[in-house]
């Protein structure tokens, strides 16, 4: 491989590097849109994060390379890309290189690396090479951290930087309110709201959701009660449950957490579920209301709603505006659009088989994103001053966090947010609004069901 790079480098010296590795990159869309397996690993071989000029690939993945090196089979998939420059002067010239690459490096989804090597020589002409750091692919370069290039290399960092939405603050605001109505209920009635979750299997995120909404629950009062069920339970033990909750006067509000281990059918688990305490508002006669004009769902699913309740409190227009959700699950994206909708936004759909998604989607003025995939949303999707809303949770196994694994957006944060005017990180945007949401959905059941205004 080496060879056949060393013998591109010689064609292409002369070629200006960085308008074709851009174009090329431009022209081929598809190849920015790879979903990644779930639950990844992080373990990169010591080979790449060696700098050396030899770079045989210890497997065979996609890679496209561009710039001084040629399109390889590595264990890179995305793309990878390396340039090199010479700029020279009366008496000396500069030379250097950056070589990077996008979404997977042995399957780890990584935001884009750079690394930049910038070498000067006095007298004469010299050439910087990315050499077998490009033919390795970025996967040399994950230490180096997330890398601004092309035109964002222009902008100066503290300037022009999105607002950051704080979901986690704003959160906090909205389960300290409830915990205000939930006194109230309390001092009047004597009752206050109750949650029940039915939690299948050991899924590492679910169980941090879970602790999640149970936390937000004990802040605001509302009584948290748990079912926790083996990966091998009955569709019967799960309905079961659901029956025993359905007929307790004291739960208000049921949630099944999803995903369900495959061999339960969820359609008709979430059918038993009393639609009055479908605070998840999964159930199509909710969604049916949704959809409809002149009708009021007795529950709005709590994502979606999360992110209205984020553009709103951050005084961002929706009315009017141009809005792209990405994704049209029945449990975020359709019901975003439907919710966007109803503020009177012009909405577009992107969905796996949406062509041109980084067109449409650079129209938009409102960016809902909840598709899953990290980094599928560059910033050059984004239209400049853009409002962005970052959904997608993405767990990535890391030993380093406490939970052993991190949540990557679909959002690649680090080029958005030198785009967007505002824009929702992940982890601390849409996921704890989320559980405010589900905590005022459980809190408007109970007011429903005693009267209580
Ligand atoms: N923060 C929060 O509170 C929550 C976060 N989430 C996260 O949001 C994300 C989406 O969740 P969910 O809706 O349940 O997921 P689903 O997998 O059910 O749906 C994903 C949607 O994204 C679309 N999609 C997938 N790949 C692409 C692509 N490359 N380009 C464009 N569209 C694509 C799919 O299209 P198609 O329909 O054509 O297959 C589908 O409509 C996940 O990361 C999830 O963890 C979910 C709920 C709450
Ligand atoms: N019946 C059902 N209802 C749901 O609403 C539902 C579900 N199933 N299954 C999974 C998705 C995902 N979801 C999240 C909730 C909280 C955070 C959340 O708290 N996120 C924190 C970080 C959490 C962490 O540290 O991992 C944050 O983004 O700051 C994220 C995601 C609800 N979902």
């Amino acid at each position: 491989m080496a060879v056949v790079w060393h013998k591109w480098l010689r064609k292409s010296i002369l070629s200006p590097f960085s308008s074709r590795a851009f174009s090329t990159l431009k022209s081929n869309p598809s190849q920015q849109i790879i979903k990644s397996p779930p639950l990844l690993s992080h373990d990169v071989p010591d080979v790449w994060t060696s700098n050396s000029m030899h770079c045989d690939p210890p497997s065979i993945g996609e890679c496209y390379m561009f710039g001084y090196a040629v399109g390889t089979p590595l264990v890179c998939r995305g793309y990878a890309f390396g340039m090199s420059w010479v700029r020279s002067w009366k008496h000396g010239c500069e030379c250097g290189c950056w070589c990077g690459c996008g979404y997977e490096v042995r399957g780890v989804p990584i935001r884009q690396i750079l690394k930049k090597e910038r070498y000067k020589y006095k007298y004469g002409y010299g050439w910087g090479s990315t050499g077998a750091s490009v033919g390795a692919g970025a996967g040399v370069d994950t230490r180096y951290g997330v890398c601004r290039y092309g035109k964002f290399l222009k902008k100066k960092d503290n300037e022009r930087r999105a607002r950051v939405i704080d979901g986690k603050s704003m959160a906090a605001k909205i389960i300290a309110g409830i915990g205000g109505e939930v006194i109230r209920m309390q001092e009047s009635i004597g009752k206050v709201p109750g949650l029940a979750v039915i939690l299948v299997g050991e899924r590492k995120d679910s169980e941090t959701y879970v602790r999640n909404k149970r936390k937000a629950c004990e802040e605001a009062g509302i009584n948290f009660v748990m079912t926790k069920l083996l990966n091998n339970c009955t569709e019967d033990e799960v309905c079961e449950a659901l029956l025993r909750y359905n007929e307790n006067p004291s739960v208000h509000g049921i949630l099944v957490q999803l995903p369900l281990p495959h061999h339960l059918d969820e359609e008709k688990i979430l059918n038993v579920l009393n639609l009055e305490k479908d605070v998840d508002g999964f159930h199509p006669v909710h969604m049916g209301n949704l959809a409809m004009s002149g009708r009021e769902p007795l529950f709005i699913p709590c994502t979606p709603k999360g992110c209205i309740e984020l553009l709103v409190r951050s005084d961002v227009e929706i009315m009017g505006k141009n809005a792209v959700v990405i994704g049209r699950s029945n449990i975020v994206g359709l019901p975003a659009s439907l919710l966007l909708q109803r503020h009177h936004a012009t909405v577009s759909t992107v969905h796996a088989f949406t062509k041109n998604p980084e067109h449409i989607t650079s129209e938009a003025d409102i960016v809902v994103t909840a598709a899953g995939v990290p980094n599928l949303v560059r910033g050059n999707w984004l239209k400049p001053g853009a409002v962005v809303i970052d959904v997608g949770t993405y767990p990535i196994e890391d030993p380093s966090f406490e939970q052993g694994y991190r949540l990557l957006g679909d959002v690649c944060y680090e080029e958005a947010v030198m785009v967007a005017s505002a824009i929702t990180p992940v982890p601390g945007g849409v996921g704890p609004m989320t559980i405010a949401m589900l905590l005022s959905n459980t809190l408007d059941s109970a007011k429903r069901a005693y009267n209580f205004g």
